[in-house]
């Protein structure tokens, strides 16, 4: 763990085993903190916010260091890829990429640590000067899950520091090596000691306390559902700021008049990309009817032939679930969904493949047959499994595609723009995609509706979410008011 700059390990001596999805081998110990390491977290953060420079530094210098940054990111990609894919089981390709867009993130915020700038109010009320300006928010919490572990950490990491917060980051416990190798980058970049503090363990344990505690002014948490509304109770003790990234359900709908072959092809990406562990994943199939039989098929056709296999070696498509206790959880969703009469076509099962028995894998799996009632289709499953549904008019695909709790993501598949851009303005989500699926970028918010979550990630207000916002007013010409004369 990094607290107060220096390198440390729990107070109770206690470690635990980093597992590879893959094949179960144990690929790092590392230290296991607890309620009183994470206080100690706090602390350091709390002192280095009211009594260090950090939040007064000038905003460029700031940027300067979030820059540097990326730019060792960026030397180091190769290293914090083989990591990530270690950890999570992911294709080295998609750790790639995550580093790619880790590295812009910290540079887009770089960007724009010193265009925070405030605003000039034209009081009505002369000689006079109004003005707004944003201020750090002070000790930030940073909680994120195993899916995309240093890219949801990054996306709170980078913001923070650029405004003038100190912070605490507590990555998931079973996904924590490239916090830790992004936490030594911090330090060679200059970042002062107690401004950015790393915890490692339990989310009951070490993530509660940085929910519970008073000396938190912001808690920031990507995650769960479940957890998202123990944060949210545990916060209200000292009425911090919250900002919940939460899990999906998101619709993937296919008119009649889309381009087929891409729309398939889009299908499976948007469901079975990181075997489906993903928030934004695609996992609800809504295909129009006169369409429906054909798209069905070749969408089956191709799943079948996705390649699971070793992230590292050339050709494998997909990597395992997370861990036997998140296999077993998919599992379960699959025996839901055939209690309830929907019909698999597809998977169902852990693969046969000898090669495959030591890792976390289950086959891509496919229900066609599925009605919105059914909870396959109301609710995350976080694996590798579409559930389809037939429409035949656009109320009725509007009327569908939101009635979950959900409201983080979804896509439409037309040539009609009219038609795909009525359907996105009627979408209870925080993006819509029109003819695509998956794209997200450091310049553009990410966030839910409804039970999605709330706050944004990225974008201006994703910076904007790690300030406060104050209205400094003075009276150039003080004149006694006469009232209580
Ligand atoms: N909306 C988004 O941008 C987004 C992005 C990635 C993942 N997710 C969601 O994350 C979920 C999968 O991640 P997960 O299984 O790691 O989620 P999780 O809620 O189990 O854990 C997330 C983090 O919260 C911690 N935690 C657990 N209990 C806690 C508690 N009581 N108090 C404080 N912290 C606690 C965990 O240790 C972990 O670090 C999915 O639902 C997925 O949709 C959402
Ligand atoms: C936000 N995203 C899409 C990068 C990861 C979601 O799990």
């Amino acid at each position: 763990m990094y607290i107060d700059g220096q390198w440390i390990e729990s107070h109770t001596g206690n470690t635990r085993d980093i597992i590879n999805p893959f094949n179960q081998e144990v690929i790092a110990t590392v230290t296991e903190g607890d309620k009183k390491d994470s206080q100690l977290a706090i602390q350091a953060a709390r002192t280095a916010f009211d009594k260090g420079e950090w939040s007064t530094t000038p905003a460029n210098e700031r940027g300067e260091i979030v820059q540097k940054i990326a730019e060792l990111i960026r030397r180091d990609k190769e290293e914090l890829a083989r990591l990530e894919s270690l950890d999570t089981g992911k294709t080295i390709i998609e750790s790639h990429a995550d580093m790619d867009d880790i590295a812009n993130v910290f540079q887009y915020f770089a960007g724009l640590a010193d265009k925070n700038g405030g605003e000039v109010i034209q009081a009505p009320i002369p000689d006079s000067e109004s003005r707004v300006v944003r201020e750090p928010i002070g000790v930030c919490g940073q909680i994120s899950p195993w899916n995309y572990p240093l890219l949801q950490a990054s996306w709170k990491l980078a913001p923070a520091l650029a405004t003038g917060n100190t912070l605490i980051a507590k990555p998931s416990e079973i996904t924590p090596l490239t916090t830790i190798k992004v936490f030594e980058l911090m330090e060679e970049a200059g970042v002062p000691k107690g401004v950015a503090n790393l915890v490692l363990g339990p989310g009951n344990t070490v993530g509660a306390e940085l929910s519970t505690s008073l000396d938190v002014d912001l808690i920031s948490f990507t995650g769960g559902i479940e957890t998202g509304k123990k944060i949210m109770q545990a916060a209200s003790g000292n009425v911090k700021k919250i900002a919940l990234e939460l899990g999906g359900k998101n619709p993937n709908i296919v008119f009649a008049d889309a381009d087929f072959d891409t729309a398939v092809d889009q299908a499976l990406n948007a469901v079975f990309f990181h075997a489906g562990q993903v928030c934004s994943a695609g996992s609800r199939l809504l295909v129009e009817d006169s369409i429906h039989d054909r798209f069905v098929e070749a969408v089956i056709e191709q799943a079948g032939r996705i390649k699971l296999g070793n992230g590292f070696v050339e050709g494998t498509q997909s990597g395992p679930l997370i861990s036997a206790q998140h296999r077993d959880k998919v599992e379960s969703y699959v025996e839901i969904g055939k209690q309830e009469g929907a019909e698999l076509v597809l998977g169902g099962k852990r693969p046969d493949d000898p090669e495959l028995q030591d890792g976390f894998f289950y086959e891509p799996t496919i229900f066609v047959n599925c009605t919105s009632d059914m909870r396959i289709v109301q609710e995350e499953v976080f694996g590798p499994v579409l559930t389809i549904e037939k429409f035949s008019t656009t109320e009725e695909v509007i009327e569908k595609a939101n009635d979950t709790i959900y409201g983080l993501a979804g896509a439409v598949w037309s040539t009609d723009i009219e038609k795909a851009e009525t359907v996105a303005s009627k979408l209870r989500m925080g993006t819509v995609w029109i003819n695509d699926f998956h794209p997200y970028f450091a310049q553009a918010p990410w966030g839910g509706f409804k039970q999605s979550g709330f706050g944004r990630e990225l974008g201006h207000m994703g910076l904007e979410e790690y300030t406060e916002v104050k209205h400094i007013f003075r009276n150039k010409k003080p004149q006694p008011t006469g009232w209580f004369v």
